[in-house]
């Protein structure tokens, strides 16, 4: 199951998505919002990051503007790897790599085509489960 949210600039990316999840009989959740009026997108950020984070969704796509603020916002729920990605090369390694839990995509900065084959990357990629990247992703939940 799949968290998706958005704020107003990443309403009309989010419903491109959507059709894109529908067509490959994707389950998804929709956290909002639910038109191009004007919100703040930390609270849609993180409902879809609490619901990553509880288990009752798998991974999570989150749209703003930019995707940084949204991004930023998910990041900040424990358990939550969120990864701003606009390319394909990077949608990949942070699956590879960070085994990100979450993608973020910029509405304003990425067209519709590409962010649709970021986000098939992103979700047919597995982590690699390699002794290295499992270090690393344990330290990010540390303090030190
Ligand atoms: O958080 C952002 C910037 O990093 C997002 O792009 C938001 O969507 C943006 O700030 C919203 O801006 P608006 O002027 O209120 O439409």
């Amino acid at each position: 199951m799949l968290a998706l949210a958005c704020d107003h600039g990443g309403y009309e990316l989010k419903q491109e998505i959507i059709n894109y999840l529908n067509s490959k009989n994707i389950e998804f959740i929709d956290f909002g919002c639910t038109s191009t009026d004007a919100v703040d997108y930390p609270e849609y950020g993180k409902k879809a990051a609490h619901a990553v984070a509880s288990g009752q969704c798998d991974k999570g796509i989150i749209i703003c503007g930019t995707g940084i603020g949204i991004s930023i916002s998910a990041n900040k729920v424990p358990g939550i790897r969120c990864a701003l990605c606009h390319d394909c090369f990077s949608a990949a390694a942070t699956r590879e790599h960070n085994d990100a839990n979450m993608l973020a995509l910029g509405a304003r900065v990425i067209g519709v085509g590409h962010a649709l084959k970021v986000v098939e990357t992103f979700l047919n990629t597995p982590f690699s489960n390699d002794e290295r990247h499992i270090r690393r992703i344990e330290q990010i939940e540390k303090e030190f």
